[in-house]
């Protein structure tokens, strides 16, 4: 499969379905698989659902669209969205395109190192205990590896530990062990190994065993993405400094804050959806990771330079490309081979590259005419569809609710055979 896609397909939004699904086809980034899987409208097996999880009744769809124009360290990625929202997917797009013209996203991951927590309580003379974790190192990194030999033999395993004494007076001490998990987002694995050295840990340090889990706030597996955008592809050197000036807001109130990172992580989170990663981790380690400095702050700033402004982001960022449902769910292959990242950090460096466009095209927006005008205007296409009831299929004229194509300004129903490519 080729993986020289050319990711700035201008006006795609304008064409069908079909015409959509076949230009990516065409692409040849899918295997027999996934375009089976996506010619079929997608979706999930009830019997596999039933593996899934717990209980299960049915299964519960989302839209998944592409958000296009991305370029990320040199390569143009395709990126696929699993959300609800309107305007999400148009406005990453449309933060890609403009950041494309200075020539992309840039980023970079940490080697994938996650943490595992073992607590202690009631801990004598916590601090000499902590001592003693220290100096056990060696042999509380084996204890882990031994845990865990199929990762060990694939490069990865145990590399560090930490005590942290979080109370002297109550002798409360954490232990950390930071595991390095391949190219899989790890939380299983990290836990196996907390389960496996905390009665090492316990010998050496004393205390009551508590909790053995791995932390969200995977500090050693840090994302950071930079990009520029020129006044010019902004809408003018006052839409730049607004933007500058959107920061300066969000980084002195935490309400600002907490809806510009919203904005930041909603192409991020749609991503990690259609990806198959663990959301809700993402979600809890960027948010405390904001507020590690003791104030809850904006993940992004962008600042005025000569003739445009500067974007950089950094957040804990711990995704897979194997392991979790990679290798049960149809659609989550197919979104992986779109993205076509090969290694986890890769893919780190993409949902980050999202998260800045996201919110660079949200601020842009508020900088200038404001949100509502490009927001609403999508939003609309789901509030008639409300009104005329039943999910869609009563909406489409032909009563076949997936050849439903998007509605111009003028009203008219687009569907342009073989438009080109830009
Ligand atoms: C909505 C746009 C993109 C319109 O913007 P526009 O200026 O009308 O777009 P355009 O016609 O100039 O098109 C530019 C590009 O945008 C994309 N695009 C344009 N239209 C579509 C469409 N229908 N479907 C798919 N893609 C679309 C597409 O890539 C297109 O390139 P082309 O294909 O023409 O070469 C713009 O107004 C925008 O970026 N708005 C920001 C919207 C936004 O951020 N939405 C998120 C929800 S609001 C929120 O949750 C967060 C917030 C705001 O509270 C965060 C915060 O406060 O920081
Ligand atoms: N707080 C949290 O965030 C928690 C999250 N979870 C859930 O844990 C899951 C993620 O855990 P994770 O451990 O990643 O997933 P898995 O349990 O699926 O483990 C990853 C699997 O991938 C295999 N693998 C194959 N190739 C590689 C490779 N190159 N690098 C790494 N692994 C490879 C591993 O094989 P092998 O066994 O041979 O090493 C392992 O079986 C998610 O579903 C998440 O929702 C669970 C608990 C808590």
């Amino acid at each position: 499969m080729s993986q020289n896609v050319f990711s700035r397909i201008s006006g795609f939004y304008k064409r069908c379905l079909e015409d959509r699904l076949s230009a990516i086809e065409a692409l040849g980034v899918l295997d027999e698989d996934a375009r089976a899987h996506l010619a079929s409208g997608g979706g999930l097996p009830t019997a596999v659902a039933d593996r899934l999880c717990e209980n299960v009744i049915a299964t519960h769809a989302l839209p998944l669209g592409l958000a296009l124009n991305f370029r990320v360290n040199q390569r143009d990625v395709l990126v696929p969205m699993a959300v609800e929202e309107p305007s999400v997917i148009a406005a990453a797009s449309n933060a890609a395109r403009m950041v494309r013209l200075s020539g992309g996203f840039t980023g970079e991951a940490d080697p994938p190192i996650m943490t595992a927590q073992v607590q202690l309580d009631d801990v004598p003379d916590v601090d000499a205990a902590a001592s003693r974790v220290v100096a056990a190192r060696a042999s509380l990194l084996a204890a882990g590896d031994a845990a865990i030999p199929r990762m060990v033999a694939r490069g990865g395993g145990c590399r560090d530990v930490e005590a942290r004494v979080l109370s002297a007076e109550l002798g409360v001490l954490v232990v950390h062990l930071y595991v390095e998990v391949g190219d899989a987002m790890g939380a299983n694995l990290v836990d196996t190994v907390a389960e496996a050295v905390a009665p090492l840990v316990q010998r050496i340090a004393g205390g009551t065993l508590g909790l053995r889990i791995l932390s969200n706030l995977t500090v050693r597996r840090l994302v950071r993405v930079t990009a520029t955008a020129s006044d010019e592809a902004l809408g003018g050197a006052e839409v730049a400094s607004g933007i500058a000036r959107a920061i300066r807001f969000a980084e002195l109130d935490p309400y600002r804050a907490a809806t510009h990172n919203k904005g930041f992580m909603n192409g991020l989170d749609a991503t990690a959806v259609a990806l198959g990663q663990d959301f809700r981790a993402i979600e809890a380690g960027a948010h405390a990771y904001a507020a590690m400095s003791g104030r809850y702050r904006p993940l992004s700033t962008w600042e005025r330079i000569p003739g445009g402004v500067v974007g950089r982001a950094e957040l804990p960022l711990a995704v897979g490309t194997v392991g979790g449902l990679a290798e049960v769910h149809a659609g989550v292959r197919a979104a992986l081979q779109l993205v076509g990242a090969k290694s986890a950090r890769e893919l780190a460096v993409v949902l980050a590259s999202v998260g800045l466009a996201s919110n660079l095209a949200a601020l842009r927006a508020l900088a200038s005419e404001g949100i509502q005008r490009g927001h609403m205007r999508l939003h609309e296409r789901k509030r008639a569809l409300a009104a005329a009831g039943s999910g869609g299929a009563a909406a489409s004229p032909s009563g076949e609710a997936k050849r439903f194509a998007p509605e111009r300004a003028d009203g008219a129903r687009v569907v342009q055979q073989g438009e080109g490519e830009t």
